[in-house]
């Protein structure tokens, strides 16, 4: 052996080492030599030793087809040396685009008149690519400078073009933020999700989905989380909260925020959901945006009173080019904000754009503060910035999408806007720029677009060919190992990587069969197999027969992963139901509350029919990706403390709790108020309505775990509620015992179940009993207020007066309910009491029932007692 061979063979283990996954030392110039030395050593012993094997035991077909994967094999390691090294190069001049562009980015986009504005209003603004011209008096024109504007016939498309840059920037592994700031009605909302029709797609959904394509293109495993929450009044709320952990989304508790050790920003118990695709992303979104809180403002008939927040996160151990191993891009459509002088707003709308105002200020501030690179940055003034305190500044990207609206009307509100961005563009003010400066700046602008889009076009043709190749390996059926354990042994100083090889193949084990399994983009390459020790390893001594030839797998794996049971195209008719008090907007993409509450109610029934299914394939295909990731994090050994902190859940399982939450929980839900006139003032009575109309057995389910809670005023009333939730959740779904139907105990009874009358209800109800059939039982007339005055003759006279009373009072407090407690009672009396007596008992509750509705009409009349016993019902 020559010195140079001698030299080649000591670095050899190392090299192996480097190769089997031993990340810290695998650099681009190592990669070059190990192709270098496998090229060298390819007709020398150990190959030689291998090719003499594999015809001793195999015969000339399986050696040729193996000299053929080594040969793919060697190919595949250079070509991903160099894939590395283009998208380093890329990498780095996209951070140079950028950081030359400005790190925090301010766009302005002008909404265009609505066909209800008037057209005849002034033109107020003059437009050109970066400048916007405002006239703010006759004679008097003041100027804004963006990094780019948006007139009012700019598309979703132009605006995406734009903003595409940054959210790539994702993907190298930096923190991204997008903003989408203006006054209420401004278009901030239709910028960032946009309508129905492909070309009205906003940058939620494009940037989403360019993501993922960017991801299935690249030659890397990603895992994405996704997560949506809204600052509400200062307070932290996860949209995706799962319903079976909340019985009443406004008493959700606020999350809270915590800072670890590296500085990066975690939201305890925020929900992250794994997603491997644009659809289910699009689906949990839909989901979330009926929780956010919007409501009826002057200024926008949905408006948004609250910020809302997408979090993205990406993590991909297997890309050692990337920033960092975890990061997020988030999404915010900011809550308008608002002169309250002008939208007249009052209590709680007063509030919403006092806290949404003040968070902007605080957002202002800080960015601000960044901009100046003042020592002091004011993160805390407010929960906006305390949450995105890692992923404004420093190394991350930010892009403030400013919004106008052209109306003359607002004017003095466009001049906040404005300010606002001028502020937060601060130190790059390109009017204090020499005129030579911004020259040069823009010629090297030009060629880092061009350098970026020609290394961008590289990475597609190298990925392609290693795309290529490994297909033609699997045809091969050549899973064997790049150097196979023979030639390793063969070596002297191989043993202890023998030792950690077949530990590391022990530990993949599992995870082998998942890799193929795996959408494209996640599933790891050859050479990543390799060095993760993923590879699977068949002794060649131990084939009995030529391998056959796996069937390819489908281009498109984790395209189907998402079933949806009713067609996407279809998204409007999917949200609407009857049940729906949410109707749903006209927007593809997302449905938008217009139901005018402060806080939409989710709509159950969306929930309980329509679901995403998932195979058992792609049931395991989720759990096994994070097995994967952790293994990744495990075999990284640097990460192993963050697999703690993957706090995630897959979609599948975020689905069944939202399921499995509806039967279980009781409802607390408001008893509207009867007004002066005759009007149900209760911010949830539309979800009341919404329980009571369904019908069939889910209906009857949730009516057992009803509890109806009347506003409280006074220590009366609170007797009145506990009584009325003891009275409606014991007596209405437990009819009561036969043993407690002796005489002693009905009175006892009656007593505890009349004890909810107040003065406002004692009226009505000293009204309903003279109506029913029986004796006044004088005995129990103790206390002023319980007046159990009838006496019944037998059990069913009692069930029929006891549950005709509840089903009155029930009436009182809720007149629509009237259909389903009739329809409970019925069902509750077959069950417990047999048809005979249960028909009987119907009629003695539908003569009482007459006789109530008869009591309230005439009682207006004038007649009194005497009418109603004379009437022989
Ligand atoms: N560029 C645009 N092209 C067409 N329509 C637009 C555009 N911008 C906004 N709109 C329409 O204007 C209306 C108000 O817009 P949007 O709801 O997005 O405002 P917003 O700023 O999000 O308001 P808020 O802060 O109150 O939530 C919507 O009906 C929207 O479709």
């Amino acid at each position: 052996m020559d010195g140079q061979s001698g030299k080649t063979m000591q670095s050899l283990p190392d090299t192996l080492s480097s190769l089997m996954g031993f990340n810290q030392y695998l650099t681009p110039s190592w990669i070059e030599s190990v192709s270098h030395i496998i090229k060298e050593l390819s007709p020398a012993e150990p190959k030689t030793k291998v090719m003499v094997h594999m015809a001793q035991n195999i015969g000339p077909d399986d050696a040729e087809s193996d000299a053929k994967v080594a040969k793919i094999q060697d190919e595949l390691v250079s070509l991903n040396a160099q894939l590395k090294q283009i998208t380093l190069q890329r990498r780095q001049s996209l951070n140079n685009y950028l950081d030359l562009k400005g790190n925090i980015r301010v766009f302005c986009r002008v909404r265009p008149f609505h066909h209800e504005e008037s057209y005849q209003s002034r033109s107020l603004f003059t437009l050109d690519e970066s400048n916007v011209f405002l006239k703010v008096a006759e004679t008097k024109i003041k100027q804004y400078k963006f990094d780019k504007v948006f007139n009012q016939c700019s598309t979703q498309g132009d605006v995406f073009a734009e903003v595409e840059p940054v959210i790539k920037s994702a993907l190298d592994g930096y923190n991204v933020c997008i903003f989408a700031y203006g006054q209420t009605g401004s278009g901030k909302t239709y910028t960032m999700e946009g309508k129905h029709t492909a070309t009205d797609l906003g940058v939620i959904p494009r940037g989403i989905q360019a993501l993922f394509d960017r991801a299935s293109e690249s030659n890397r495993r990603f895992l994405f989380t996704f997560s949506m929450l809204e600052i509400y009044m200062g307070n932290l709320r996860d949209l995706l909260v799962p319903r079976s952990k909340t019985h009443d989304f406004k008493k959700v508790p606020s999350l809270s925020i915590k800072t670890d050790t590296d500085g990066s920003i975690e939201i305890e118990n925020l929900v992250a959901v794994t997603v491997n695709s644009f659809q289910e992303v699009k689906r949990l979104y839909e989901l979330g945006t009926r929780l956010r809180s919007t409501a009826y403002t002057m200024a926008n008939s949905t408006s948004s009173r609250s910020h809302c927040l997408i979090r993205l996160s990406l993590t991909s151990f297997d890309a050692p080019e990337r920033k960092k191993a975890r990061n997020k891009l988030w999404m915010i459509d900011l809550g308008g904000n608002e002169r309250l002088v002008k939208t007249k707003a009052t209590g709680k709308r007063l509030k919403e754009g006092k806290a949404i105002n003040l968070s902007l200020s605080a957002l202002g501030d800080v960015i601000d503060a960044l901009q100046t690179k003042k020592a002091h940055v004011p993160y805390r003034n407010s929960k906006l910035t305390q949450v995105l305190r890692d992923s404004l500044g420093c190394d991350s990207k930010t892009l403030m999408l400013v919004h106008i609206r052209p109306n003359e009307d607002d004017l003095c509100e466009t001049i906040c806007t404005l300010g606002f961005a001028t502020r937060v563009r601060s130190i790059r003010l390109e009017s204090e720029e020499p005129p030579e400066e911004k020259a040069r700046k823009e010629h090297l602008l030009t060629e880092l677009e061009r350098e970026v889009s020609e290394l961008e076009q590289q990475c597609e043709d190298v990925t392609r060919k290693i795309k290529k190749l490994e297909e033609t390996m699997e045809h091969l059926k050549g899973p064997q190992p790049f150097v196979s354990t023979d030639s390793v042994v063969s070596h002297p100083l191989s043993e202890d990587l023998k030792t950690s090889m077949s530990k590391a193949t022990k530990n993949s084990k599992n995870h082998i069969e998942v890799s193929s399994r795996l959408p494209s983009f996640m599933k790891p390459t050859a050479s990543s197999q390799q060095r993760i020790g993923l590879t699977k390893h068949i002794p060649i001594s131990n084939r009995t027969k030529p391998p056959v030839p796996p069937k390819r797998r489908p281009s498109s794996v984790y395209a189907e992963s998402v079933r949806l049971p009713v067609n996407a195209t279809t998204w409007q008719s999917e949200c609407s139901s009857e049940c729906s008090i949410s109707m749903t907007s006209d927007m593809n993409w997302m449905p938008s509350a217009q139901d005018g509450t402060e806080c939409s109610q989710q709509d159950t029934s969306e929930y309980e029919t329509k679901q995403v299914i998932f195979s058992e394939h792609e049931k395991l295909l989720h759990s096994e990706l994070i097995s994967l990731a952790e293994c990744q994090l495990v075999e990284s050994g640097k990460m192993q403390n963050k697999t703690e902190e993957m706090d995630i859940i897959d979609i599948d399982s975020w689905i069944h709790q939202q399921n499995t939450g509806i039967c279980q929980r009781d409802r607390i839900l408001d008893i509207p108020e009867v007004t002066e006139y005759g009007t149900y003032s209760s911010s949830t009575a539309s979800s009341i309505q919404i329980e009571c109309i369904k019908g069939g057995k889910q209906a009857q389910d949730e009516d057992s775990h009803l509890k109806l809670q009347p506003p409280v005023h006074n220590v009366e009333d609170i007797k009145q509620a506990e009584a009325i939730n003891q009275f409606t959740s014991t007596e209405l779904c437990t009819p009561p015992s036969k043993e407690l139907c002796s005489n002693d105990k009905m009175k006892e009874h009656k007593n505890e179940r009349l004890a909810y009358h107040g003065n406002s209800r004692r009226s009505l109800q000293e009204k309903l009993d003279k109506c029913m059939p029986g004796q006044p039982d004088k005995e129990s007339k103790t206390d002023p207020i319980i007046q159990p005055e009838v006496r019944f003759q037998d059990e069913e006279h009692y069930i029929g007066e006891s549950i005709c009373k509840e089903a009155v009072i029930l009436r009182h407090a809720c007149p629509w309910s009237k259909g389903n407690i009739i329809k409970y009672g019925h069902t509750e009396a077959n069950k417990i009491y047999g048809k005979d007596k249960s028909t009987k008992f119907f009629q003695a509750l539908r003569t009482a029932w007459v006789g109530a509705l008869l009591g309230l009409g005439t009682m207006s009349l004038g007649l009194e007692q005497d009418f109603f016993q004379s009437l022989e019902l």
